[in-house]
């Protein structure tokens, strides 16, 4: 008897899996930007001072959309002083991470390193402390073509080709009390939906994402989404939604259970939303850009903004070093994704280098790859096309943070050449059994990778990352579950406390 049994039909269909799941998210903190991305001098760094290798680990993450210049520190952000000559540029003192900000990247520098490396941008504007002007002339310095003042302001600072910016943030996080600006939601419903509008006068192409909660522990999650989107239902694609996880006090079950606290959390974000448009009779239905989520030592490692002393030069701010554990739970955040592409088309892993990032460097030395690096460039490499809806039968184990949760978590994708990918975690602490019944099509699986937890404190640097990844990152022999018949079923087995990645074919008989 198998502990668990996953069903895969070519016809039970989520939706389309969009490239924009995979984003990722650069904020101007810690050395996010400078020492992260940018690094004039570096002995990698391009003839525009951009980190070679860290864009190179950038293309292997797989990362197809970049979020930017924040996070909380867009919500006092001048976009005007990081633009035009860059001798000329002031330095700015950024309240939300209490840095000194030098301005030598901005709106120009982040475009055209995106356009390089083949990356979609996803731009916020900001609604903290300003507002309806300020997020118009960007839009139009953006996007705008050439015979107005803001857009001939681009084309005087060198680029004359609009940008095309498709995705704007409506601010960020502004329910946080930490933000600067924050309002209450009726405050900033009414400024999101005012800027939103003369945002999509300039540009009628852009797509809008309004805030949503900055997690589901808020005490106004549920009427922040509610009162929000009364104001912005008909003007905005997308609601936002933020999500970090951690474990605390040794509550492995917990921490590895972190897909189905996400899992609920998209549930009531789209059940918030649609009750909206339901009200309304619509028949339009908003989406979800999840366009934070990671592992984030937030309650346990990290002193809170106001604690941080004033800095500047690039300090080392929330560089979370990761484990094998983290890793896992990563993959396992993952597969709550896919299992919701129908209505999140749009993520963005918060962040991509130093901060909380799956890429780490050292000022003047290496850049190299986090344990957390694997799953996700594993599944956005994998994961293609259509995302199937996946039957997973498995036993439960109750948690202290999520009450109970399934053992075996799976998701699966198939390309239009039938390219299948199969992502499963085993939550539990010994190995299981996973019958795989696939019903309708043969299945022969090609390629598998898997991530296992560990018990070891994580280090920063090279050597360690790249020991974890030796000790934990292994390719899966697959050649014994090949399985050739039209209703066949096959078992796997899954290492304890693993994520696993497959790659095969699927072919409709
Ligand atoms: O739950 N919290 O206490 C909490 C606090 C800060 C917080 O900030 C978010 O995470 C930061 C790092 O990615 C981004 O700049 C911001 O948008 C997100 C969540």
């Amino acid at each position: 008897m198998a502990d668990a049994r996953i069903t895969l039909h070519p016809d039970f269909r989520r939706g389309t899996v969009d490239r924009r799941l995979f984003g990722s998210f650069v904020e101007h903190l810690g050395r996010a930007v400078y020492t992260g991305i940018y690094e004039p001098g570096h002995e990698s760094s391009d003839e525009h001072g951009f980190r070679r290798d860290v864009a190179d680990l950038t293309r292997e993450l797989g990362v197809s959309m970049v979020r930017y210049p924040g996070g909380n520190f867009v919500s006092n952000y001048v976009w005007e002083d990081a633009v035009g000559p860059v001798g000329q540029r002031k330095p700015f003192l950024d309240l939300a991470w209490r840095t000194v900000e030098p301005n030598l990247v901005g709106t120009d520098e982040f475009l055209q390193w995106a356009e390089r490396e083949g990356v979609e941008p996803m731009m916020a504007v900001n609604l903290g402390t300003r507002g309806v002007a300020a997020a118009a002339a960007l839009v139009e310095y953006c996007n705008g073509e050439a015979g107005t003042r803001w857009a001939d302001l681009r084309i005087a600072h060198g680029r004359t080709e609009p940008y095309g910016v498709r995705l704007w943030c409506l601010g960020n996080e502004m329910d946080g009390p930490w933000q600067i600006g924050h309002k209450d939601a009726h405050e900033y419903g009414k400024l999101a939906a005012e800027a939103g509008k003369a945002m999509k006068l300039v540009d009628p192409s852009i797509s809008l994402v309004v805030c949503g909660s900055s997690s589901m522990q808020m005490p106004t999650f549920g009427d922040w989404e509610r009162t929000v989107l009364s104001y912005t239902y008909d003007l905005v694609d997308h609601i936002s939604m933020h999500a970090y996880y951690e474990e605390v006090g040794g509550d492995r079950g917990s921490f590895l259970a972190s897909g189905t606290a996400m899992d609920r959390f998209i549930d009531r974000v789209v059940a918030s939303a649609d009750a909206v448009g339901a009200e309304r009779r619509s028949d339009k239905k908003i989406t979800i850009s999840f366009d934070e989520w990671n592992v984030w030592y937030l309650e346990t490692r990290f002193p809170g903004e106001t604690n941080l002393p004033i800095q500047r030069d690039a300090p080392r701010i929330i560089e979370d070093v990761y484990s094998g554990l983290d890793a896992v739970v990563v993959g396992d955040l993952l597969v709550t994704l896919l299992n919701h592409a129908d209505r999140v088309p749009v993520a963005a892993l918060a962040q991509l280098v130093n901060v909380i990032a799956p890429i780490m460097t050292e000022p003047g030395g290496e850049a190299w790859r986090q344990p957390t690096f694997h799953p996700f460039a594993t599944t956005a490499r994998l994961a293609h096309g259509t995302a199937l809806d996946v039957r997973v039968d498995a036993t439960a184990y109750d948690t202290a943070r999520h009450g109970s949760v399934p053992t075996v978590t799976a998701a699966a994708t198939v390309g239009d050449d039938g390219t299948l990918g199969l992502f499963v975690t085993n939550r539990s602490d010994r190995e299981v059994e996973v019958d795989l019944a696939h019903v309708g099509a043969a299945l022969e699986l090609t390629e598998g990778w898997r991530m296992v937890a560990d018990h070891e404190q994580a280090v920063h640097g090279p050597e360690h990352a790249a020991k974890v990844a030796d000790a934990c990152w292994s390719v899966v022999d697959t050649s014994a579950v090949v399985v050739g018949t039209v209703t066949g079923s096959t078992t796997v087995r899954l290492a304890p406390e693993s994520w696993t990645a497959f790659a095969g074919t699927f072919a409709r008989v």
